[in-house]
Order: C-alpha cells, then structure tokens, then sequence
C-alpha cells in the first residue's frame, strides 16, 4: 500500500497530493498519532480534531514564506509531522526529544514558540504588522481554539487587530470544547453560529440577488443593502467579529480539506483582518476520544483497543486539595472554589458536582479570575482560586494589586508547583517563589505531604490577609500518620539526627530529605531535617538555632535557585550576622527542558545522590580539617614540651 504519509518530507510533498490522496493521508496521519501518543502519551484528542484543518492549512499557505502561530501549541502534533518531524514522534514529550509544543529551534516551519494560551492573536498581529512596515510580502495566520479564545489576551488583539484592518487570519478551531467542556457567553454565541451553518452561502447568495439587479434603482438597491444589514444582525454568523471589524468567512466544516483550503484561500484574498470559523470533533476518527474528549486531551500512555491509561490515575495532591475544599465548604458556606478552565486538573470535579453554585470556572481567563476573586473576597466570600503555577504567572499585577494591597483574604492552591515533566519548559511552575515572596503581606506556604497540605487549607480561614499553598504534581503521600498543627510562620523538625548537615527542604522535596538522612546515617553522618512550612513568613527563630549548629547547611526547593527559598534564608541569616555559606540544590538559572522527572532532577542536581555526594565530600573536608587542626595543636604541644 502507498504512503503518502511516508512521502511528506516537508509541506512542498503534500502539495503535490490530489484532494483524495489528501484524505488517505489524513487516514494515515490519524493511525499514526494513536500509535505514536498511545506509546508515548501527549494531547491526542486535540490533535485528531485538526487533522483536516491542518493538511488545509500547508494545502493554501506556505510555511516557508508565510508564518503561522498556534495557540497554547498542544494541537501541532499533525503540523510537525508535515514538516519533516515525522521520524522523532517515538521520542515526542521524552527527555531530549521531540516537543509536544511549537519550537522554533526544532523547524523553521515553527514561527513562535507557544504553550500558554490565548497568546497567538497578539503574536500573529505584531507580526503582520513588522511584515507591513518592513514591506515584507507573506500572509500570517493565528489557530486559536474555541476555550483559548476565552483568554483575555485574544479579546485585547482581536480589538487591537479590528481597529488597525492589519491583514492577517484567525483561524478559529471551534470543537465546543476546552479541556473541559468550553464555558461562557462567547461559547454560547459560537454555539448559536453552529445552528446556522449554511449561513455563508446564503449571505453569498443574497450579495449576488442583489448585484443581480442593475435595473432596480438605487435606492431600492440601497433598501436592500439596509435590509442586508439588518437580516445580517438575525442571520449572519459572526457578526461579533464583523463588527470588530473582522470578515468572518464560516462556519466551515473543519473536516473537509476542500472546504477548508477554499476559505483559506478566500482569507488570503481578502484584505485586513479575518476569522475563518472552523467546526471540528475534537478526538475525531478514535471513538473513545470522541466520547472521553477531556479524558483524551492530555493522557499518558494508553491501550488503544480498550482505551484504558497504562498507568491508571492516582490520588494525587490535586485532589487531595479538591477534598479538602469540600470539607471547609461543608462548614462554611463563605468558602467558594475558583477554576480558570481547569476543574479536573486541579481537583475540583467532586467540589463542582457537589457545589454547583460555588465553584466558578471563569474560562482560560486567569487574570479575570484573581480579580474576580478579589471582588468575592470584598464582599465578604472566602474565595479559592485553584490554579497551576504557571498559568497563575499570567495574573502576577492582579495578584498584587488587586488582592494583596487591599489585603483580602482569597487563598491561591497553586497546583504544579515545581518541575511538571514531559510539558517542558512552558508549564514547569519554577517562578513562583521568586514572584511572590517580594509581595507584602502574602503568607505564602508548601506542605511536605498530603496531611500536611489539607491542615494548611483549613489554616487559611484562620488568616485575614491573602494566602497561597503550592504543591506539586504527582501522587500524594504522607510523611506521618498525622501532622502537628500549624502555625503562622512556624517550621518544625522532621528529624534530629546531629549537626554534620542541616538540610532545610521544601515541601515535598522532604520526603528526599529524610532518604538523604538515613542513608547519610548509614555512612555514620548524622543530620537534623528541617520542614520550613512557610516561605513568608519564614521561621526565621528556628533557622538560625539550627543555622548556628552546623557548619554545613544546605536548602532543597522546587524553585530557581535566583530569589527562591535559599536566597530568603541566606537573607536572614545576613540580617543576624550569621555568616554561613548555605549551599542551594535548587533549578539552575536557565529553562528547564521537557522530560521524566528523574532525568529532570539529575540534570538540575536536585537528585539524591548529588547531595549525598556533597554531604560526604564536605564531610571529609571537615574530617580533614579536624584531623590537621589536631595534628597542628600536636606539633605545637610537642614543641613546647621540647
Ligand atoms: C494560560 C493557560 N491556562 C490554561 C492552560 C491549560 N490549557 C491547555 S489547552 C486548554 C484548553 C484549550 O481549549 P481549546 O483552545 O479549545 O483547544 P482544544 O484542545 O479544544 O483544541 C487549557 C485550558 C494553558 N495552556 N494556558
Ligand atoms: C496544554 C496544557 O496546557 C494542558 O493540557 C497541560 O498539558 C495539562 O497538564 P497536566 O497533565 O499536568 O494537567
Ligand atoms: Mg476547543
């Protein structure tokens, strides 16, 4: 059997294609994502939903030339297939291998790097404009989804863009879905569009009735022009975007490669800014993606018969955080939960059936929700806005002034806090420390397991001010059965062995720390572990107790190394004239890549086994040391006997 798929070097092959080879292609492509991300895991569903879409799109633009943007970029699997990446899906989201994201350094068919959302319209438009002003000649097309189109930063390009008539293509890929089911007014506008999708023709149809009347006066040709309009604003899909000053061309059939390619090609006729409206079924052409779409949207590896992970799903702290919630929401009925579009990842599916009419998914709009938080908050709510790490970076201003300088008590889980794994570079939620510690008045706190984790939720209500708990990914544990009340700005002592080494760990990060200490013990070097608790305000009573116990201290986060945990502590012990060298096992200065964890920790020198080494070779320094010093005071003993 011929394949094309196995043809395409690069989109210069696919065009070559006639439109039924195109298909067969498209067959090919969709076989080959299951096999592939069945293996290696990755966002599947979003990726069958474009495949069409994406033979259309390298079918009328030319990568080489024209330069086009995906929005959030979990949805390029097909795009890097085309484009000579084909041979590296077996390494796609791996240590070292291919991206699950856009990257330019990987093809020059990449034109920006993405993986947070709503940021391709903007990015699309400052490029069109640069093309304009350099008097460059190539088209610019953004692919946004429909749950990125509910990011606030697309409304603020689509309103810059409508004003400055810079030509340029949004390509709206509309699958009614988000992660979850997509939510909010917008959704329901383009849900109404649906119902109406013969439209286009007809608005066609109409402008040529009309033109077909030369012999009608004009004003009778202006009446119809009016009646246009009008039978525009009951009829014409997309009249949002036309009065942003958009053409809107659609809604399309997102799975026929002809009828897309024709509106693409359309688009690039037409002068200024365009939406081409896209319909597609995201997880297309595997049944279990179609009827499991938020299940299939990121999974890990998976059986493709039975459609069932190979890895089944874990209690992890996520959840852990969601249940939580549920028992302070129990008692009280202040207590709301917060989501930016991400209600499973963030634990809160049990909270949402259960408290319905307190859990508020705002849609990809994480600005909109801290502020919105902050409103509930001054009003009198305790609200709780679940959210990874680093899609919370987008809301930093909000953050400080919206709720922290009006001290309102909203309290951030800040999920995904530390290394992510196989989403790389763009989710890895490493900043946050280094963000928010400068902010005033922000208790900022990270438990060492999960007990740990629920005490600090229930310890917010006890707060006035704002508060953020970060946690990380991953499988929850418990350190201990229980865990010793919490106290605003207190640590404790996870374990006392001696003072060779104090190692102070983050959150979980203690679970390698006790390891570290046995099997320190092991090779007859004794240690004490410290679990801070709280990054602001830091115990700062205890550090310098221990501080001055020993002579090596070392801190272990999941954070940069540049304004994290460690810097704070060296801070403290300067303000007490403790001058010790505190040795920080934290993430480098520099983005770290995608992969397992523990090649992610090794490469970054978090691993165990770095430290132990550390701790063994200060060890014998100090051995050595001790054992001149005494040989010194020898001599000199000797010397004065003599
Ligand atoms: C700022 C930000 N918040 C949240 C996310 C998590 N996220 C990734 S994809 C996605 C849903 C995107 O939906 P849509 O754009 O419609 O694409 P689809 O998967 O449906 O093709 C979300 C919420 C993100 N990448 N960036
Ligand atoms: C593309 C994106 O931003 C999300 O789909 C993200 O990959 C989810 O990550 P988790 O798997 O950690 O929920
Ligand atoms: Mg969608």
């Amino acid at each position: 059997m011929a394949s094309y798929l196995y043809q395409i070097q690069s989109p210069t092959d696919l065009k070559k294609l006639n439109i039924n080879e195109k298909y067969l292609l498209a067959e090919e492509i969709r076989e080959f994502l299951l096999e592939k991300v069945s293996k290696t895991g990755g966002h599947l569903a979003s990726n069958l939903g474009v495949v069409e879409l994406t033979v259309a799109l390298h079918s009328s633009f030319n990568t080489f030339h024209d330069k086009v943007v995906w929005d959030v970029g979990h949805q390029c699997y097909v795009h890097k297939m085309l484009t000579g990446r084909r041979d590296d899906f077996d390494s796609l989201r791996q240590y070292g291998g291919l991206s699950g994201f856009p990257k330019c350094h990987e093809s020059i068919h990449d034109h920006f790097n993405t993986g947070h959302s709503a940021t391709s319209l903007s990015a699309a438009l400052g490029m069109a404009t640069a093309r304009d002003l350099k008097k460059d000649c190539y088209h610019v097309a953004a692919i946004i989804g429909d749950g990125a189109l509910t990011g606030g930063m697309a409304f603020e390009a689509l309103n810059h863009a409508g004003q400055s008539g810079t030509d340029f293509t949004v390509i709206l890929n509309d699958n009614e879905m988000s992660i979850a089911e997509n939510v909010g007014g917008l959704s329901n506008y383009l849900t109404r569009i649906r119902s109406f999708p013969v439209y286009s023709r007809l608005k066609e149809d109409l402008e040529s009735f009309i033109g077909n009347f030369p012999v009608l006066g004009k004003s009778v040709y202006r009446t119809a022009e009016k009646a246009k309009d009008s039978i525009k604003y009951f009829f014409v899909p997309g009249v949002l975007f036309e009065e942003l000053g958009f053409t809107y061309i659609g809604p399309i059939d997102g799975h026929s490669i002809e009828d897309v390619t024709e509106a693409l090609n359309l688009a690039k006729r037409i002068k200024g800014p365009k939406v081409v409206h896209v319909l597609t079924v995201k997880g297309k052409g595997y049944h279990m993606a179609e009827k499991y779409p938020a299940k299939f949207h990121g999974i890990g590896s998976f059986d493709v018969i039975t459609g069932k992970k190979h890895k089944p799903s874990v209690r992890d702290f996520s959840s852990v955080a969601g249940k939580a919630l549920e028992k302070l929401a129990e008692k009280d009925e202040r207590v709301m939960a917060i989501t930016a579009a991400m209600p499973d990842g963030t634990g809160l599916n049990d909270f949402k059936d259960r408290y319905p009419n307190r859990l508020f998914d705002v849609g990809i709009a994480e600005q909109h929700a801290v502020t919105f938080a902050a409103g509930q908050a001054a009003a009198g709510l305790r609200p709780f806005f679940a959210v990874y790490s680093s899609f919370l970076q987008r809301a930093y201003d909000q953050l400080i002034h919206d709720v922290a300088l009006q001290n309102l008590p909203v309290t951030f889980l800040v999920d995904r806090a530390g290394l992510v794994g196989n989403d790389g570079e763009t989710h890895h939620g490493v900043f946050d420390i280094s963000c928010l510690s400068a902010v005033p008045g922000l208790t900022i706190m990270s438990p060492s397991d999960e007990n740990e984790l629920t005490a600090m939720i229930q310890h917010t209500m006890t707060l006035d001010g704002p508060s953020l708990i970060r946690y990380p990914r991953g499988e929850a544990f418990k350190l201990s059965s229980e865990c010793t009340p919490i106290k605003t700005g207190k640590g404790i002592v996870l374990e006392e062995y001696g003072y060779d080494f104090i190692i102070i760990a983050l959150g979980s990060l203690n679970r390698i720390g006790l390891e570290i200490l046995e099997d320190a013990k092991e090779l007859g070097i004794l240690g004490t572990l410290i679990d801070p608790r709280f990054v602001k305000p830091l115990d700062q009573e205890l550090l310098l107790e221990y501080g001055k116990l020993s002579e090596t201290i070392i801190v272990m986060e999941e954070n940069q190394k540049i304004g994290g945990l460690g810097s704070l502590i060296q801070h403290t012990f300067n303000e007490h004239d403790l001058m010790k060298r505190v040795s920080i096992f934290a993430l480098p200065d520099r983005f770290t890549e995608q992969g397992d964890m523990k090649s992610l920790y090794e490469q970054a020198g978090l691993s165990s086994k770095e430290i132990i080494h550390y701790i063994k070779h200060t060890y014998h320094k100090k051995c050595t040391k001790i054992v001149s010093i005494k040989q010194d005071e020898r001599i000199t003993h000797e010397k004065k006997a003599y």
